[in-house]
């Protein structure tokens, strides 16, 4: 079985394609991230481990399922990946959020880190990173590397649109993590943006351009 999920779901391709229209704006674009976010957040999550736990209702004891182990953490790649922390929030409440700042030289294109902040016990967590954009891959690359330095071993990424470019580097470089892909494009441009893609994911979060 192939760990590259491209979503199909109808409700993620219609959220996706208004917001990779020029004219929107900021604060829908922030609600639009969010909700296709705790979609791809509910895919993402459909293979965790459960296992039984006694529990009584008002009515009768009974078993019920819980996930099992030391539940989740959700490590966004600043600043884009912060638009779909809240999302998986409200799904995982549980989770622990760490933080990798990371921004592309815009002339090389490599990833250059300027911020971590990890849970203590990130090893012995299912870890999501999340970043809209999967450009040259790069970002994700040493994201998930640095995950991996730090020992994790259960690793999911996420993102909103990916380029063939990204995926295979990803792929190549982490063949044991599973992506999550809310829609695959056609290919990078000179600049290394996605095409046709939504343009800079971070600045139309925030507003910064
Ligand atoms: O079309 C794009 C392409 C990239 N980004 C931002 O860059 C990184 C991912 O780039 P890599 O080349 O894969 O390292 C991502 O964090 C986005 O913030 C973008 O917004 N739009
Ligand atoms: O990857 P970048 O350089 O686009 O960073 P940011 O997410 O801060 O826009
Ligand atoms: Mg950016």
């Amino acid at each position: 079985m192939s760990n590259i999920h491209v979503m199909d779901h109808p409700l993620i391709q219609h959220k996706i394609g208004v917001l990779r229209k020029v004219e929107t704006g900021s604060k829908e674009f922030r609600e639009l991230v969010s909700e296709i976010g705790m979609l791809m957040c509910y895919e993402a999550t459909r293979n965790l481990p459960l296992e039984d736990v006694e529990i009584e209702t008002p009515v009768a004891k009974t078993t019920a399922k819980q996930i099992a182990g030391k539940t989740l953490g959700i490590v966004p790649i600043l600043r884009a990946g912060l638009g779909m922390v809240d999302a998986m929030l409200q799904l995982v409440p549980t989770a622990k959020v760490g933080h990798i700042g990371l921004y592309r030289d815009p002339d090389t294109l490599n990833p250059v880190e300027y911020y971590c902040k990890l849970p203590y016990d990130v090893s012995e967590r299912d870890i999501f990173v999340l970043d809209p954009m999967l450009a040259t891959g790069g970002s994700a690359s040493e994201a998930i590397q640095f995950l991996k330095d730090k020992g994790v071993t259960r690793i999911h990424f996420l993102c909103l649109i990916a380029a063939p470019e990204g995926v295979e580097r990803v792929r190549k470089d982490h063949p044991d993590v599973e992506m999550y892909i809310g829609a695959l494009d056609e290919k990078l441009n000179d600049h290394g943006y996605i095409v046709p893609g939504l343009g800079d994911a971070g600045d139309r979060l925030f507003g910064t351009k």
